[in-house]
């Protein structure tokens, strides 16, 4: 029996149900979920008791009792993994999980440090919210004798504990129901076995829980052999880099948000796997430099400063507010913004006027990132390599703009 063979065993001991679908190694993806026989919209592929998942409730007490009361569920389950012997009860599980190297050189978290200033503005913004996270979890396991050295067994070191902690940073499901509602939406999480094998799509797999399960069900029709994805959530590749470690491909911008919501690309042709339909692109550091003080201090009186996006069709509704500010005096602009009005036909070319200089500038700036990181020996060449696609991504969506406001 192989790892997959021994995992599925254990889970349909457990009351796990899969019907027509089992994990598999995917190049670039690690393990995955397959189709082992054709599906159809609406079949159930996978059925989790809530009996199997790990929670804060399984969490080990003599964990729990040595954690200050606060201690959030991400810190604890990661506390759990990181604690887990090879003859756990959980090891048929853990078997299946990625490697520590693959943890470590995917997830921008565990990267040099000197890497992450060529994280786009987004990205850095959130890795720094998770690196707060993490340092405060790691605190609190520092304080426990499970870090000490007086021990017999060998204590939790700052890597081993930052591997566990991305793997439930990446692999948590929300438990959604009355009773977990009233718990705060991070003491939600839990871990489920099987599930955390499915890969991200734009579009994927419908999952639902209730109090007693978790159920998958196929969103449309899969051959057999398809890869079956779900959606994590309608993110931008610039989070998907920084908690989930990848990015999706960039597609030219024709993945569609609005299509219907039925999976199927212009062709016909699934999605599974294409681009991301719901990437956008910070437009901060084009627009932001060309706004002086005063400027700077009506968009903050009216919450119009920063948070500027683009997306493969739109530039946001705040960047366009933002550069009527540049294009009219302010009382003319406080009558828009208050009047909901767009200043018309001619002011909408001066801002497109405006705005096509300040996306050429910035250009010019994501191609001086993109030599750089090309030309940095830090870290590893495939963390250079993520960074540099991100940054190629970007370029094309400006590209794409420019073209557009020069038809
Ligand atoms: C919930 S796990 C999914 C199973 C995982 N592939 C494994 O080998 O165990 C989430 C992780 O899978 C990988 N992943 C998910 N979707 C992906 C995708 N579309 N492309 C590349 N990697 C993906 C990322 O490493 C992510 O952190």
């Amino acid at each position: 029996m192989d790892v997959f063979d021994e995992l599925i065993f254990w889970a349909q001991d457990r009351g796990v149900e899969l019907h027509g679908v089992a994990p598999h190694s995917l190049p670039g993806r690690g393990v995955g979920i397959v189709a082992t026989k054709p599906l159809k919209a609406g079949d159930q592929i996978l059925k989790i008791p809530t009996s199997t998942l790990r929670t804060l409730d399984t969490a080990r007490p003599e964990i729990k009792d040595v954690l200050p009361k606060d201690t959030k569920v991400h810190a604890i389950l990661a506390a759990e993994l990181a604690l887990d012997k090879p003859t756990s009860e959980y090891s048929p599980w853990n078997a299946v999980m990625p490697s520590r190297d693959s943890i470590i050189s995917s997830l921008p978290l565990a990267w040099d440090p000197r890497l992450h200033a060529y994280l786009p503005k987004p990205a850095l913004a959130l890795l720094r919210k998770q690196q707060a996270k993490f340092t405060h979890d790691w605190a609190a396991i520092q304080q426990t004798p499970f870090a000490s050295t007086d021990i017999p067994n060998p204590p939790i070191t700052r890597q081993d504990y930052l591997y566990a902690w991305l793997l439930v940073n990446t692999r948590t499901f929300y438990h959604e129901t009355p009773l977990t509602r009233r718990a705060p939406r991070e003491d939600r999480m839990v871990l489920q076995p099987v599930a955390d094998l499915f890969n991200h799509s734009g579009k994927g797999c419908a999952v639902t829980s209730t109090p007693t399960h978790f159920t998958i069900t196929a969103d449309r029709a899969y051959a057999m052999g398809d890869e079956v994805a779900i959606c994590y959530g309608k993110h931008h590749n610039d989070f998907l880099l920084v908690e989930y470690g990848f990015v999706l491909p960039w597609d030219g911008g024709s993945a569609n948000r609005n299509g219907g919501g039925d999976g199927e690309g212009e062709e016909g042709q699934p999605q599974q796997g294409g681009g991301n339909c719901w990437d956008e692109v910070c437009l901060d550091e084009a627009v932001l430099p060309a706004l002086g003080a005063g400027h700077r201090a009506l968009l903050e009186e009216r919450g119009f400063l920063g948070n500027y996006v683009l997306d493969a069709g739109t530039v946001c509704y705040r960047t366009q507010v933002a550069l009527r500010v540049l294009c009219v005096t302010p009382g003319q602009w406080e009558r828009l913004v208050s009047e909901g009005e767009d200043g018309g036909e001619g002011l909408q070319e001066e801002v497109d006027r405006l705005l096509l200089a300040l996306l050429r500038k910035w250009r010019g700036v994501v191609a001086g990132k993109i030599e750089e990181v090309e030309g940095l020996d830090v870290g590893q060449a495939c963390q250079r390599e993520i960074l540099c696609a991100r940054w190629r991504q970007i370029a094309s969506l400006v590209d794409q703009t420019i073209e557009r406001l020069e038809a």
